[in-house]
């Protein structure tokens, strides 16, 4: 008898697009259905041009809202955000939210926060969907086993339309980090580690599935912090296969399946869409979590960062002159000279927060370095939770006090000085200590000069005035 083929050995990537996949068109894009969409504040184009074409959201009930980019975090009343422009960004969320009815967490709601926190922390965010948003950071859902990926205004906007969306497939990357992170090294160390391993554009065209036993001892929150930044190694979504972990993280909350038989089959679905054992990924990479030291950046992409324990590097030792020259532009924005010690930077501001480190286990291990010591004069510090949830834990745990015993402000939840585009900056020339994920020109603010790192790091550097290797804090020295 002639054995049945065997079916061909899927990733987890090839597995949710085929689960999602409606029609293909001969020239190689697929029609996806939509699990859920999450929109923000900066939504308000897409409404219009749903109004200007008669046309209304066609699954309000997967549609998500919180605003975060243009709140301001030391209030929660909208009438009061002072800039026309950014209180009609949120009005237009509240409004258009209203009409259709779709889920609104508003300001003045507890649960309101980051998008890209508050998904995962309802509940919404779950393994196997398929997950869009306008905004490049939907990445950080694939952590729960979700195929989540950012799209344009005007994709967001057919999102909105039809619960559908043209895309081409990706193609599959698998990076593995294998063996145990050392001392005082987290998710945000291993992320800027692989990116500085594989380039800031190293992973264009394709979804990272991070595996190995580095990753699999991550935390959720560990895990989301990984995802998050996947878009800057160039990637259209991260995932990371649904496990114990996962299913931990997931059950109880909100928006969650419930307990029972409903929850059983969840999990039993949930649990076969990791990559087959013999599915074959375009490309490979692998890291030895050993290797990986607490890291900052040094200069304005993602290409530009090292070890704490390093110098500011030469461009005289570039490879290219292309990189010779970007290096040269990066440290003269930075206010930096080759070979000094990154550990003898000094720093003005100190921002712990985003949707990649402002989560409450983020916002616990900077308050551990914090305990019983102060912020450094002169440095101004901030902690802005990534949700009201996450800020009413935090002040459960007593953490808050910490942090204001010591000299920071203590702000409510929103995007702030990841982007500033709530209107709170980093002053021109100003450099500032950044648990966020993005170190360009201007992002904090024009002229602003960041340096990302890990959470504990940036509490190093409140304490200490300049970067700091957090170990040595950690170990009393
Ligand atoms: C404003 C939004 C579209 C943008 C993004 O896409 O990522 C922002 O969140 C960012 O982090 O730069
Ligand atoms: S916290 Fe920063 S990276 Fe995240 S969505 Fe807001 S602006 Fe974008």
């Amino acid at each position: 008898m002639i054995p049945a083929p065997r079916p061909a050995a899927m990733t987890m990537l090839d597995k949710i697009w085929a689960q999602h996949s409606i029609l293909e068109r001969a020239d190689g894009q697929t029609l996806l259905y939509v699990d859920t969409h999450l929109i923000h504040d900066g939504y308000a184009p897409a409404f219009e041009f749903l109004q200007a074409r008669q046309l209304r959201p066609r699954s309000p009930k997967q549609t998500f809202g919180t605003p975060d980019h243009y709140v301001p975090t030391d209030g929660r009343i909208v009438e009061r955000i002072a800039s026309a422009e950014r209180r009609d960004m949120v009005q237009s969320l509240v409004e258009n939210s209203n009409d259709y009815g779709i889920t609104l967490f508003e300001l003045a709601d507890r649960r309101q926060g980051i998008v890209h926190v508050i998904g995962p922390e309802q509940g919404i965010s779950q393994p196997g969907m398929t997950i869009v948003c306008a905004d490049s950071h939907t990445s950080t859902h694939g952590a729960l086993g979700a195929l989540a990926f950012g799209v344009g205004m005007t994709q967001a906007t057919q999102v909105l339309a039809t619960q559908t969306l043209w895309q081409r497939k990706p193609k599959s990357m698998r990076i593995f980090v294998e063996g145990e992170l050392g001392f005082g090294v987290t998710a945000k160390d291993v992320i800027l580690a692989i990116i500085r391993k594989i380039g800031p554009a190293g992973a264009v065209g394709h979804v990272i599935e991070y595996a190995g036993s580095a990753i699999r001892s991550l935390s959720m929150e560990g895990r989301l912090t990984v995802c998050n930044m996947s878009i800057e190694a160039g990637a259209r979504a991260g995932m990371i296969a649904p496990d114990e972990t996962t299913f931990a993280y997931v059950r109880g909350r909100n928006y969650a399946p419930p307990e029972g038989d409903a929850w059983d089959r969840a999990v039993e679905r949930w649990s076969k869409i990791a990559s087959d054992a013999d599915a074959v990924f375009d490309r490979e990479v692998t890291l030895d979590a050993g290797d990986i030291a607490p890291m900052v950046t040094w200069g304005t992409s993602l290409e530009d960062v090292a070890p704490i324990d390093g110098h500011v590097p030469d461009p005289d030792g570039a490879a290219t002159a292309e990189r010779r020259e970007g290096m040269s532009k990066a440290l003269a924005y930075m206010g930096l000279s080759p070979g000094t010690a990154l550990s003898e930077i000094r720093v003005d501001r100190v921002f712990i927060g985003s949707c990649t480190n402002g989560r409450i286990e983020d916002l616990r291990s900077a308050a551990a370095v914090v305990k019983g010591r102060s912020v450094h004069p002169g440095v101004e510090a901030w902690v802005v939770p990534g949700s009201g949830l996450v800020k009413e834990q935090a002040e459960s745990e007593g953490l808050d006090l910490i942090f204001r015993q010591a000299g920071f402000q203590w702000r409510d939840a929103g995007c702030s000085l990841c982007l500033g585009t709530n209107g709170e900056t980093v002053a021109a020339g100003e450099r500032c200590a950044s648990t966020s994920n993005r170190n360009f020109v201007g992002r904090q603010g024009r002229g602003a000069r960041t340096h990302l790192m890990s959470p504990s790091m940036a509490a190093a550097a409140a304490v200490t005035g300049r970067l700091a290797d957090v170990r040595q804090l950690q170990l009393g020295e």
